[in-house]
């Protein structure tokens, strides 16, 4: 990764290195503003500065996405939000214009553009949702750059160059994604550049931001005797206890023959009673469910491929938006209970569906997000708090460690670990609120940008997909969060299928050594995420992706040091 070489990054912060705290403050201030008005096009620009300064360039890009909507608003009469939009533009004045708009070349670029109309025939109103959007366009494009979405970020350059075409710093932003673009293809100075040949994909920090106040102390006595009570429903054997696990690794590493190996604590599973071998550990129901197929035949609610549809078959359809289907009369109480009406005769099924191939993965996490939005529009409750999802630990790092400057490079800095793209974390969720007939603006506290990105971190770390038998495409996804406390261990002592209920067996016997299978009480349930018969070295490549890190587990370290001094085969030792 190079950094972009200029010395007069006009485009880029005005200040280095800004202090936080005052920021934060700031940050605090205007949301709290964006409450009491919630269709200020001006205060969502200022609040997408501040997220500049404190390096969180994709909940930027979401503030000027929603400003730039609402400069539509403006704009067209027939819009739902034109009267309050506009009443919100009444504080403002094209001279002096607001600080925020006061940027670089922007304002004299304009004064060029409507002195032949004249400022009086433009209207007051459409020259600031003008400017505005100029401004949008500019913050969009560095922003969605800084993430790694070059595709969005020369898409949204170019729709402001070809409103002020002029503009500096639009131009500039324009060289920036070039270059960047060049170097990620590997293609000459010269070479042009084909916006459809561009990377899309991009990663952002993944953290408990700073002003989240949704999520529990996992480990306090609370939160435990909350999801012991839950748990003793599905798995009256075990417990939930604070387990010690390895800290996993960035790679390879000369550890693995070392006695003693850092651990961290998290949350894990347990047995309190003797489990015998064979014997059904925990059953899990979940509605936190996602199907990426238009017209496949699966429950709406369990995810479940449902009977044939014949005479005897105990499927239920939704009496007021008849294509939605639930394998009983048990799914489709339970679906009524918790999400369905919020999102019945919505139009909402069509979206997302049938992606691409390369697209698959990031449908079903859209799809997760859009039932867990359903589940919290219908239950009232904020996002975040929804039970399925409220105990879930989404592998975040430490905020001060993701800080950092807001220099062009030509990837996202390494330690950004959350997958993030402009269609799936800001466009197509809003646009399903929309059809939800939610305010996304008046709901602003609920559906931020920073409250999908915390729902997508828990989902990457803890969602089960399925593929489809006919052509192996994952289309069914599922988080259970009970299931997912069950720590990994390439060693285990269950094994597991996901039907209608996630069931979670004890093994007859362990993968190493044949060993009997059961779990005593005390003892830890060791779950599987990987292929347990795959060789080490893959097992770890596997964990480097989906675990987070390189697998420390027991057996993992007992085979690499084998291989590492000679011995053949890396297979568990019979
Ligand atoms: C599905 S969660 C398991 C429950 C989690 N320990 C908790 O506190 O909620 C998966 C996360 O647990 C941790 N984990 C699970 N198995 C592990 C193992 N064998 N070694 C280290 N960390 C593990 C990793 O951080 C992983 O991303």
């Amino acid at each position: 990764m190079s950094a972009i070489d200029s010395s007069s990054p006009s485009v880029i912060m005005d200040e280095k290195d800004p202090p936080r705290g005052p920021l934060l403050e700031r940050r605090q201030q205007l949301t709290d503003a964006l409450a009491s008005s919630p269709y200020d096009l001006i205060l969502y620009l200022e609040r997408a500065v501040v997220y500049s300064h404190l390096a969180y360039p994709d909940l930027a890009a979401a503030d000027a996405y929603r400003s730039l909507l609402l400069a539509d608003e403006v704009r067209d009469e027939s819009f739902e939000y034109h009267d309050q939009a506009k009443a919100t533009l009444q504080g403002y004045k094209t001279t002096p214009c607001p600080e925020v708009l006061n940027h670089g070349s922007l304002v004299q670029d304009f004064d060029r553009l409507v002195d032949g109309a004249g400022a009086e025939a433009a209207g007051e109103y459409n020259i600031l949702a003008n400017l505005v959007t100029v401004r949008c366009f500019q913050i969009l494009s560095l922003s969605l750059l800084l993430c790694g979405c070059l595709k969005s970020a020369l898409s949204f350059c170019e729709r402001g160059i070809n409103m002020v075409p002029h503009n500096r710093e639009l131009r500039e932003i324009k060289g920036y994604i070039e270059q960047v673009a060049r170097r990620r293809l590997r293609k000459g100075p010269d070479a042009p550049i084909e916006i459809n040949s561009l990377p899309d994909r991009g990663a952002v920090r993944r953290e408990v931001y700073p002003w989240n106040t949704h999520e529990p102390d996992r480990f306090s006595e609370d939160s435990l005797s909350f999801l012991n009570a839950r748990l003793s429903q599905m798995a009256p054997k075990c417990e939930v206890k604070v387990s010690a696990l390895p800290v996993l690794l960035d790679g390879e590493s000369n550890t693995d023959g070392y006695d003693i190996i850092p651990t961290c604590n998290q949350l894990g599973l347990f047995a309190k009673e003797d489990i015998a071998p064979g014997e059904t550990v925990l059953e899990e129901y979940s509605l936190l469910t996602a199907n990426n197929r238009h017209k496949e035949s699966n429950c709406d609610a369990c995810g479940t491929e449902l009977p044939p549809l014949d005479s005897n078959s105990k499927a239920v359809s939704c009496p007021e938006c008849y294509d939605t289907i639930f394998c009983d009369e048990f799914c489709f109480t339970k679906a009524q209970e918790q999400y369905h009406p919020a999102v019945c005769d919505k139009d909402v099924d069509s979206i997302a569906k049938d992606p691409d191939a390369g697209d698959i993965d990031q449908s079903l996490y859209l799809l997760l997000l859009a039932r867990l939005l359903a589940m919290s529009t219908h239950q009232g409750i904020h996002p975040l708090e929804v039970d399925e999802i409220k105990y879930i630990w989404g592998d975040f790092v430490d905020s001060s460690s993701n800080d950092v400057d807001g220099s062009i490079t030509d990837e996202p800095p390494p330690e950004w670990t959350l997958p993030f793209s402009f269609k799936y974390n800001i466009e197509i969720p809003l646009h399903i609120l929309e059809k939800m007939d939610i305010d996304i603006f008046a709901t602003l506290d609920k559906h931020d940008l920073w409250v999908f990105n915390t729902a997508y971190a828990k989902f990457r770390g803890t969602a089960s997909a399925r593929k489809n038998p006919r052509d192996q495409r994952p289309d069914v996804a599922a988080v259970h969060p009970f299931w997912c406390l069950a720590n990994h261990d390439c060693n285990p002592n269950v094994t597991w299928e996901w039907g209608g209920r996630m069931v979670l067996w004890a093994r007859e016997t362990r993968v190493v050594g044949n060993q009997p299978g059961g779990i005593k009480a005390g003892e830890e349930v060791l779950n599987h995420y990987c292929d347990v018969n795959l060789p080490v070295q893959q097992r770890r490549e596997w964990a480097l992706g989906s675990l987070g890190g390189w697998c420390m587990c027991k057996r993992c370290r007992d085979e690499a040091g084998r291989a590492a001094n000679g011995v053949k085969g890396d297979g568990p030792p019979s």
